[in-house]
């Protein structure tokens, strides 16, 4: 049963879930479909009580459940966001723009004090500032407790270790976001997998959802326009967090293709660094349109070989990100390519370079991970994927960028697709 009284607000003993009031049918569909198991699970009904005391009046779209929810507005709302870099910053500010309670979980106490007292993350887009309602903390256990919505916003290739920390933390059926872009070298496995490892796992099922799309995380602080897309296995949970992020600054987008959207995230990285070496090599514009579409390309056959769509690789995530990346002199991974066409190597850039670039990473993961998907060896591999897999090369100094572009306009004629 799901005890839902038009405005009336039903109280707990303030240890459950709370859903904002955007859109009634909104929750009361995703509270149906997708959490009355995990709710009942974790609370009693009879924690459950009115606003003035009485006993709550029960309707029954679904037998054998009892949710009673308590409406409320965002303020009332607490979000974690776990990452204090430049996106966790810019996720904060969007979610704390709506009115949420934001609590940005970060390991530095610089950062810490800077945001609780300055409203300002002094290490990373400090120009900016926080909305009031943003706080940070260093404390898991604090910054998890009764939150509804955990959004993870750090490079992958620290991920696991911080989700394995702060996974027993996470209240049971909340829902986590993850905006982390990559594969992680050591397993090869993308976002969606490792979260399953670590926060979703067989002993507690949390949805997890994925915003991806065209966002550097500076125009997002400058509050200029910006869309994006929130995939979800449940549409009805993806939009619940689309609505909760949605503002006039802030368009999202929903769709449940979560595999093209992770693929377009992680694989896009690579082709920004392609084409910011072209573009460092003086190559001219014909060869930087090339080498973006056809790295448009090999991105999505290989999500289509993992059961990704090509919709989601034409949308938001897919050539969207791609083409702020690549041509956008804010794209970090841009940035790497461009100074490798100048002629610097890479140690020499990650020496001077404060962010990450998750590109680095994902290409030598893909060299390793691509073959081995496709049951062939890395040759025949870079026949398919000749830009996927030669980014890497050259990142390692095996390959010149010259020689790199070299191998691509000597690759024999084929057909387009
Ligand atoms: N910056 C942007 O414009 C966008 C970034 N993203 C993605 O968001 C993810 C995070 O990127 P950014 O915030 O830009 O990175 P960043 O380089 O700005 O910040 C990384 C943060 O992670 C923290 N960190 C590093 N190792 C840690 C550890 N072991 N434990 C705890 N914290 C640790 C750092 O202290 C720093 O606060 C990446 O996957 C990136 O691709 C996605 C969309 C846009
Ligand atoms: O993914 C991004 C924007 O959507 C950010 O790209 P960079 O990491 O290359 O800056």
């Amino acid at each position: 049963m799901l005890t839902f009284a038009g405005s009336t607000v039903f109280l707990d003993n303030n240890k459950t879930r709370t859903f904002f009031k955007t859109d009634l049918s909104l929750i009361l569909n995703t509270v149906v479909c997708n959490r009355c198991r995990l709710l009942q699970k974790q609370f009693s009904a009879r924690n459950w009580i009115r606003e003035d005391g009485k006993q709550a009046r029960e309707v029954t779209p679904q037998p054998n459940f009892v949710v009673f929810l308590k409406l409320e507005t965002p303020s009332n709302v607490k979000i974690t966001v776990i990452g204090g870099g430049s996106f966790g910053t810019a996720m904060s500010k969007v979610f704390g723009m709506k009115g949420y309670q934001v609590c940005l979980l970060v390991r530095d106490p610089n950062i810490v004090a800077g945001i609780n007292q300055d409203r300002r993350n002094p290490k990373y887009l400090r120009e900016f500032t926080l909305p009031d309602s943003v706080c940070a903390t260093s404390d898991v256990e604090s910054a998890l407790e009764d939150t509804q919505l955990v959004v993870h916003a750090l490079p992958v290739q620290v991920s696991r270790e911080v989700l394995e920390k702060v996974s027993p933390f996470i209240p049971t059926a909340v829902p986590v976001l993850s905006t982390s872009k990559g594969l992680e070298v050591t397993s090869h496995k993308f976002m969606f997998e490792l979260l399953q490892e670590t926060v979703s796992n067989s002993g507690n099922k949390r949805p997890l959802a994925f915003l991806s799309g065209p966002s550097f995380a500076k125009e997002i602080m400058q509050e200029l326009p910006t869309a994006v897309v929130v995939a979800c296995e449940s549409l009805e949970t993806a939009s619940l967090i689309a609505n909760m992020l949605s503002s006039s600054i802030f368009k999202v987008f929903t769709t449940t293709d979560f595999i093209g959207v992770e693929v377009a995230g992680a694989l896009k990285n690579i082709i920004a660094i392609a084409a910011g070496m072209a573009e460092g090599m003086g190559l001219g514009m014909n060869a930087i349109a090339g080498l973006v579409t056809r790295g448009c390309s090999e991105m999505r056959r290989v999500a289509e070989f993992l059961g990704g769509s090509s919709v989601t690789l034409s949308g938001l995530s897919g050539v969207g990100d791609t083409f702020l990346t690549c041509f956008g002199p804010l794209s970090r991974n841009r940035t790497v390519g461009y100074r490798l066409g100048k002629g610097e190597t890479l140690s020499e850039i990650l020496k001077t370079s404060q962010e990450v670039a998750e590109g680095v990473a994902t290409a030598k993961a893909v060299v390793e991970w691509l073959p081995a998907v496709l049951n062939t060896t890395y040759t025949r591999a870079l026949v398919r994927f000749p830009i996927l897999l030669s980014v890497a090369p050259i990142l390692e100094g095996r390959l010149t960028p010259e020689e790199g572009m070299q191998q691509l306009m000597s690759m024999p004629p084929t057909v387009e697709d």
